[in-house]
Order: structure tokens, then C-alpha cells, then sequence
């Protein structure tokens, strides 16, 4: 299959041939180097039987290298231009779908196409049928686009993305750090999460203002079986998180307002041996889930 040439000076040339300029409220920083388009593909290690969905196809160049590998390839790009543009270059080949459009419906959603399609896409391949996320992902929906598809059902079978690598950081970080968030413990608590490789800004063009990771998450079947209710604990440790600093007890009552009386949640606290000084941010991911569950079990959900 034709391979498009990537290099700045070729998609800045293709661009302009077509009147066009990278639009920066879309995160286009596309990347440039050849390899890193193949590690981020190859880090999927896609199989025949794999529906790989891509959020932002750009001029195609990620999209390509996926197809020769995956069964099926959705995806998805909200500038109707470049749709246009990877629409050209992916002609011929039978297992790409492009999509011209916003891949979210707003940010606690998906558009609402998207999962009825990879269901289908997965139906034709039968059993053995794998879900993937594969992509470098425009930074400003790079989250919502994580979060909602690990609400759906299937939940992507792993997670390969190139993201800002504070994002990343901030996924992968342990308790009693900075970067330890609700975000850290929504993902880790469900997928087993690894930066596979930083990236400098050279490697894109337009050259980001920061650098880049290709981020690996593998969702974890057992991790996300111990949890009964995905939205009550999600929408959960937010609250909890809402005042990182706080002394938990205090989150607590003020993410239970209205749902346990304090007594309530000192018992909760007391019988999981959480003291007074305990700060949500100095509990691990377990202990999270530990208490989560708990809090949901007093509440009678
Ligand atoms: C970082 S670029 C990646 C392009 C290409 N895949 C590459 O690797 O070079 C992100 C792409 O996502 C597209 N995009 C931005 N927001 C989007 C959204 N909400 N839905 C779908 N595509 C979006 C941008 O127009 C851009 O083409």
C-alpha cells in the first residue's frame, strides 16, 4: 500500500497544495517521523482480528500503518478538510472507515454512532474480536476521549496514545505525589498504564510548546470486575478529589452531602482504619476502591 512520505517539509507542501494550514484549537501537531507513526502502532501490537478506533486521522499517516495490520479501522476527524485530504491517501483500502466529524457528543460522552459501529465492525470479525484505541490524540479532548471509553461496553481491550506528557504523568502517578488525581486513580483502577516512550516537540509539526508521551494502557479484566458500579465510583473518587488537600473526612462529608450523615461517614472511615490526619491523595488505588465500595454499600446503592 502507498505509504505517505512524512516529514514536515512533505505534510507542510501537502497542506498548502490543498489551501490549508494546520488549525491549532484541533490539536493538529502532526507527527513527522516515521518510526515514531510505526512505534505507536506497533506498541498496540495489533492482530488481524483487532477493530482499532482512531481519534483525529489527520492526512491518514497513523491510520495507514494501522490498517495493515488490524482487521477493521474506524476513524474519526473533526476538520473537514484533512477528512477530505486522508480520505484521498486511504482510497483502496476495504478495512478503513472515515469519519468526518466531533468524536464527542459533549465531554461526559461519545458521539453516538461510534460505539454501534465498532460493535458492528466486531460482529463481522467474529469471536476472537479485540478493541482498540489507537491514536495521537488532539490534546485538548485527549481526557474525555480516555475517560468515556472506559465506561463503554466493550471498554477498549488496551489503550495506545500519544498525549502531553504531563497527561501522561499524571495517569500513570503514584499516591503522596502532585500529580496524583482522580484521573490517576479512574484509569489505574481499571487498566494497567505505562509511558512506552517520551517525545520532544521536534517530532511533530507545528512543534508543540511541551513534550509529548505514547502512553500504554491494558485494560486490567480483573481490576475492572472488582469494581459493581463503574459511574457511582468514577463520578465518586471526583468528589473526593474535588479538594485534593483537604483531610479526607472532610471530602467525604462533602462528597456524601445529603446521601450519609456524618455518623455515617465516621464509621465508614473508622471501620476501614482511616484516622483523622488521612488525606485522600496519601490513599492508594486499592484503598480507594476499598472505600469507595464501602461508602456505596452504607448508602444502600
Ligand atoms: C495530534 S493530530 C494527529 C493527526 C494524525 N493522526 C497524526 O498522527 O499525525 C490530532 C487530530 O485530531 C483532530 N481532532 C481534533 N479534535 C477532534 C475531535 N473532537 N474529534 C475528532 N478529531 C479531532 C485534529 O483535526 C487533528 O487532525
Amino acid at each position: 500500500m502507498n505509504q505517505p512520505r512524512q516529514t514536515a517539509t512533505y505534510l507542510s507542501k501537502r497542506l498548502t497544495a490543498a489551501g490549508l494550514r494546520p488549525v491549532s484549537k484541533y490539536g493538529q501537531n502532526f507527527l513527522i517521523d516515521l518510526n515514531l507513526v510505526n512505534l505507536i502502532a506497533d506498541s498496540a501490537e495489533l492482530r488481524a482480528n483487532d477493530v482499532v478506533l482512531e481519534v483525529g486521522t489527520g492526512v491518514g499517516s497513523l491510520t495507514s500503518q494501522i490498517a495493515d495490520k488490524a482487521g477493521a479501522v474506524l476513524s474519526v476527524e473533526i476538520d473537514q478538510n484533512l477528512h477530505q485530504l486522508a480520505s484521498e491517501e486511504l482510497a483502496g483500502r476495504p478495512n478503513v472507515k472515515l469519519i468526518q466529524g466531533d468524536a464527542l457528543r459533549n465531554k461526559n460522552s461519545l458521539r453516538d454512532d461510534l460505539m454501534e459501529l465498532i460493535g458492528e465492525a466486531m460482529q463481522r470479525i467474529g469471536d476472537e474480536a479485540r478493541f482498540l484505541l489507537v491514536a495521537n490524540l488532539p490534546y485538548n479532548v485527549a481526557t474525555p476521549i480516555i475517560s468515556n471509553l472506559l465506561h463503554q461496553t466493550p471498554p477498549p481491550d488496551s489503550m495506545v496514545v500519544t498525549i502531553q506528557k504531563e497527561l501522561a504523568d499524571r495517569i500513570c502517578a503514584v499516591p503522596s505525589t502532585k500529580d496524583y488525581s482522580a484521573l490517576s486513580i479512574w484509569i489505574q483502577s481499571v487498566c494497567d498504564a505505562q509511558i512506552v516512550r517520551v517525545l520532544g516537540p521536534k517530532v511533530f509539526w507545528p512543534r508543540p510548546k511541551v513534550d509529548s508521551a505514547v502512553l500504554k494502557m491494558d485494560l486490567n479484566q480483573s481490576k475492572r470486575d472488582s469494581i459493581p458500579d463503574l459511574r457511582y465510583f468514577h463520578e465518586t473518587v471526583r468528589a473526593l478529589f474535588f479538594h485534593r488537600r483537604k483531610f479526607l473526612r472532610s471530602n467525604v462529608v462533602s462528597a456524601m452531602k445529603g446521601r450519609l450523615e456524618k455518623a455515617q461517614v465516621d464509621e465508614v472511615l473508622h471501620q476501614l482504619g482511616h484516622d483523622e490526619d488521612s488525606r485522600a491523595e496519601q490513599l492508594s488505588v486499592d484503598e480507594i476502591k476499598t472505600l469507595v465500595e464501602s461508602l456505596r454499600i452504607a448508602e444502600g446503592k
